[in-house]
């Protein structure tokens, strides 16, 4: 069977590029940029003060105590149109433009105003409280670079540019197929008691969406050859197909077999890894379309997804960063396990206790258990041949 690294690096060499698009900002969230954006100007713009307080040449406060002559108000927005005079404070708000001469900004809550006059209680080092012009970015500064993943950061950063459009990669179309006679959908009314219903193709759907792809859900197909093959046979709309179930080693698995008559070229079937050994890849359209059989066990279908289709459909986009993250935790409590063949990835809650980071293991793992990602943020990393693991020592975990 395949190891992981090898069934990822396949995967990952034949991601097509897709092209890019211009959208409206806020339709950008969750895509790829695609274009360096750069700043027009420096920002800040012009010095300006970072605390409500009063502004003042900071020879005149570096002996405080002293009383300054209150010359004047400025808040955020004003032009500051005159020059501090020696021995004066203006007073001044968060955001407002520093007057000419003044060289610090002492806050309100160090002053004490009585008559017209403003006591100085506390001295403050020259340029304190002032945010200088250009001091965050310098006009013609790449300010976001092409691959990189927009998130509401961004998106709020992108606004401050004045980036109405910005260029994007164009999202993967991925359809989602579940199959099995047992499996219902929402709102079917399920009427015997070996049916299922199903969690896969929602699950497969949000876990597109959150990554920038645009999911097209084409339902539930019983496991019977010609209604698979017809569901299939639409594979050529896509950029990336995703079938669930039917995939492992059944006489009803119809999966591999099907693809390849229509023309799926597969690359691997079976990889080393617990959950979702039998996850199939294969690509379709001379290599524009990539397909993936993900196995019908729900935990199998997410993992799979994270671990296998999330870092494709990344890279389709052009981000730089597709890779899973990967750190190291201290294990909380004993593990061990039958059948040491696989490299599995067990879902587990990783957080900090005083400074170290530990790593705890769901306590029901098994792969139609989907509640075992109720609190998970990260999977627990058991390699190839490791039998146990022991509570006290250093784990892998890779974040979701
Ligand atoms: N003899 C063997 N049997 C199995 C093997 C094997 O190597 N030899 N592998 C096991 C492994 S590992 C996995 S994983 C499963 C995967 O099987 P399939 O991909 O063929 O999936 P199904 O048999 O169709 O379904 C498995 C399981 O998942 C439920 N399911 C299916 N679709 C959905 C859905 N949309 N939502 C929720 N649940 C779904 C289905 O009811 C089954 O319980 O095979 C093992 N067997
Ligand atoms: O691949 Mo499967 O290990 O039961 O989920």
């Amino acid at each position: 069977m395949m190891p992981y690294e090898e069934a990822l690096s396949i995967v990952l060499s034949h991601c097509p590029i897709l092209p890019t698009e211009k959208v409206c900002l806020l339709d950008a969230l969750g895509r790829v940029l695609a274009e360096d954006v750069i700043s027009e100007e420096d920002r800040p713009s012009f010095d300006n003060s970072a605390m409500d307080g009063y502004a003042v040449h900071w020879e005149d406060i570096k002996d405080a105590p002293v009383e300054l002559l209150v010359v004047g108000e400025l808040p955020a927005g004003a032009e500051e149109t005159f020059e501090l005079p020696r021995g004066c404070a203006v007073k001044i708000f968060t955001g407002a433009p520093i007057p000419k001469g003044a060289t610090a900004v002492v806050p309100v809550e160090y002053t004490e105003a009585k008559n017209g006059k403003v006591l100085i209680k506390e001295a403050f080092k020259e340029g304190a409280n002032i945010r200088r012009k250009g001091e965050e970015l310098k006009a013609g500064e790449i300010v976001l670079q092409k691959g990189t993943i927009l998130r509401h950061y961004e998106i709020g950063l992108l606004a401050s540019l004045n980036k109405v459009q910005v260029e994007v990669s164009r999202r993967p179309r991925v359809a989602v197929l579940s199959t099995g006679d047992e499996i219902k959908d929402l709102g079917e009314t399920i009427t015997k008691p070996s049916q299922i219903r199903t969690s896969n193709g929602y699950t497969l759907m949000a876990g597109i969406s959150l990554v920038g792809g645009e999911p097209h859900y084409l339902g539930i197909v019983p496991d019977e050859p010609d209604k698979l093959k017809k569901a299939l046979s639409q594979l050529e709309d896509y950029d990336v197909f995703i079938t669930t179930g039917g995939v492992s080693a059944g006489e009803r698995d119809y999966i591999k077999t099907l693809v390849e008559e229509v023309g799926v070229k597969v690359h691997f079937h079976k990889v080393r890894i617990k959950p979702a050994k039998p996850i199939l890849f294969g690509t379709y359209k001379e290599g524009k379309g990539l397909f993936f059989g993900i196995p019908g066990n729900p935990v199998s279908c997410a993992m799979a997804f994270d671990l296998i289709v999330k870092p494709a459909l990344l890279k389709m986009q052009s981000a730089k960063d597709y890779m899973p993250k990967t750190l190291w935790a201290k294990l909380k409590r004993d593990f061990s396990r039958r059948d040491p063949e696989r490299r599995e990835f067990v879902r587990a809650v990783l957080s900090l206790e005083g400074q170290q980071l530990v790593c705890d293991y769901s306590p029901k793992l098994q792969s139609h258990m989907l509640t075992s990602y109720v609190g998970a943020n990260c999977y627990m990393v058991v390699r190839e041949g490791v039998k146990e693991l022991k509570g006290g020592e250093l784990v892998e975990v890779v974040l979701f």
